[in-house]
């Protein structure tokens, strides 16, 4: 993770710690509370001129903000009701200071009272969300629901836990949500992720050194720098010999796998298959090598540098054992689909080699059931326990290293959901492997470049295409800064 900390998206207890240390260095809360009021502000009258704003206030600062905006709005001639959660005399801090610069009432908060709003703003609870919204927030929160009209939120929708990006209790979905200084990871998992609406990200002073020194370790995927571009006097062996153990029946997945591989760049690809399924890739691709010899073969050449073992494989006690004997190998390996089931009841211990295990939510607790939690902690907890890179598949993947290091991935759509698309994703790890990319790094590009085929494709992809995709989304990085 390089120095520059523009993509890392912050935990929650990070985010308080970067307000601790901002104000700590001299900028006041309150100056905080403003900028953030501010920039909720300019982003509702970009878009929208409201006859009647109801701003939902809870008890703490996500309320404070709430009132510099209500404040805000009257000042642009914009009308504005407050309703807060609890008595108004028991706020404290900067939320007290700016519901004492609010000279107007506030009602309690209710559904009785939402009638006329053309327009929401959520602060009710933002980082503090402590416990299940219930009681008469959730039933606010369901007739706000109802009204169809936009909803901001302020930092989070409320009832969103902003680091796990799940709902505790219940929540009101947002178009837009405006969140300070860095997203928290929550905003990039799901639910939250398609819960927050358009997710804006404003500065309200806290500077970027405060988070050099958090030196969070969680990071929107921007992997793009990471591409392996040839150089002018290399040759195919510098580029990488991958294998794939080919599938003795589901062949298909073998060779979308090899495909994306070598158009990801990899030198040679070699099928390793026997029997009936060895004739089968002879008359596929021309460009696949495809070899009988038996594993020992391609593991004592040391050209095979990048092993992939699970696509379209099957289960059965002679495919186990060529996953021990990869495992205990020093080869780059990357373990998919059923490779993975065969992994069960392996103990986990040092291969050393880089390893990327590629699972589904539904692989990865047969793999690692004793680990729950969110998405992102449950691919950090299982790359630390395993010592290998985690990529755990999702419309939100979650990417993480054995040293903490974690990514998760926004591209793609939901076209990825489709036969053949994993193989496709770990043929492109592979070719990137190959080429001599950690595991971290070539499962974060792996994961970009696959999202970004779907995204390139749009409607009708089916998993022959990602390939077929895949040079075009390749040439687009070569203009392109990584940036969010
Ligand atoms: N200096 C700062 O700390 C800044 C904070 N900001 C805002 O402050 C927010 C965080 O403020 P707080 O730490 O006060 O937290 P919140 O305002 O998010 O919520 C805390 C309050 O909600 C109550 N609460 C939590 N969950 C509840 C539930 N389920 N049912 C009922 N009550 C519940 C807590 O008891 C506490 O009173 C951020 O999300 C952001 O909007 C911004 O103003 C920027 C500066
Ligand atoms: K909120």
């Amino acid at each position: 993770m390089g120095k520059n900390t523009k993509n890392r998206l912050l935990s929650v207890s990070e985010m308080y710690e970067a307000d601790r240390l901002t104000i700590e260095s001299g900028l006041a809360g309150i100056d905080l509370m403003e900028a953030a009021g501010l920039s909720i502000t300019r982003e509702i009258t970009k878009r929208w001129s409201p006859k009647k704003t109801v701003i939902l206030c809870g008890p703490g600062n996500n309320g404070g903000d709430g009132f510099v905006v209500a404040r805000l709005l009257e000042e642009r001639g914009l009308k504005a009701q407050v309703l807060l959660l609890g008595e108004r005399d028991k706020l404290r801090g900067d939320a007290k200071i700016n519901s004492d610069r609010w000279a107007h009432d506030v009602l309690p908060l209710s559904p009785d009272h939402l009638h006329g709003a053309d327009l929401i703003v959520d602060a009710i609870f933002g980082a503090g969300l402590a416990r299940e919204v219930d009681g008469i927030v959730a039933q606010t929160l369901e007739a706000a629901k109802k009204l169809q009209v936009p909803v901001v939120a302020v930092d989070t929708p409320s009832g969103i836990h902003g680091g796990t990006g799940q709902v505790l209790g219940t929540t009101l979905p947002a178009n837009l949500t405006i969140t300070f200084c860095r997203p928290k990871t929550g905003h990039y998992l799901y639910p939250a992720k398609k819960l927050c609406g358009e997710l804006i990200v404003t500065d309200i002073g806290i500077p970027d050194h405060v988070i050099e020194t958090i030196n969070p370790q969680t990071e929107v995927n921007q992997p793009q720098d990471y591409f392996p571009w040839p150089d002018e006097e290399t040759h195919k062996y510098k580029k990488g010999h991958g294998v794939i153990i080919g599938g003795q029946q589901m062949t298909g997945a073998t060779r979308l796998g090899a495909i994306c591989a070598r158009r990801v760049g990899a030198g040679l690809i070699t099928i390793s298959a026997h029997g009936a399924a060895y004739m089968i890739y002879r008359q596929g691709e021309a460009g696949n090598i495809v070899s009988n010899d038996d594993l020992d073969t391609h593991l004592n050449d040391p050209r095979k540098n990048a092993f992939l073992i699970g696509p379209g494989l099957g289960i059965g006690e002679k495919r186990q054992l060529v996953v021990e004997q990869l495992l205990e190998s020093s080869k780059a390996l990357i373990l998919d689909a059923d490779a993975l089931t065969m992994l069960k009841d392996w103990q986990w211990k040092e291969r050393n080699a880089e390893t990327i295990l590629t699972p589904h939510e539904g692989e990865f607790s047969r793999l690692f059931p004793e680990i729950t939690g969110s998405k992102l902690e449950k691919a950090k907890a299982a790359a630390k326990q395993s010592n290998c890179t985690v990529l755990l598949k999702g419309p939100d993947t979650v990417i993480a290293a054995p040293d903490g290091r974690a990514v998760i991935n926004d591209s793609g759509t939901p076209w990825l959901a489709t036969a053949g698309s994993g193989d496709s994703l770990s043929g492109i790890c592979l070719g990137l492997f190959a080429q001599g990319l950690d595991g971290f790094k070539a499962a974060s590009l792996a994961s970009w470049l696959h999202g970004r085929c779907a995204e390139a494709f749009q409607e009708g992809l089916i998993a022959e295409d990602i390939g077929d995709i895949l040079p075009s989304v390749i040439k687009t990085l070569k203009n392109m800064h990584s940036s969010y």
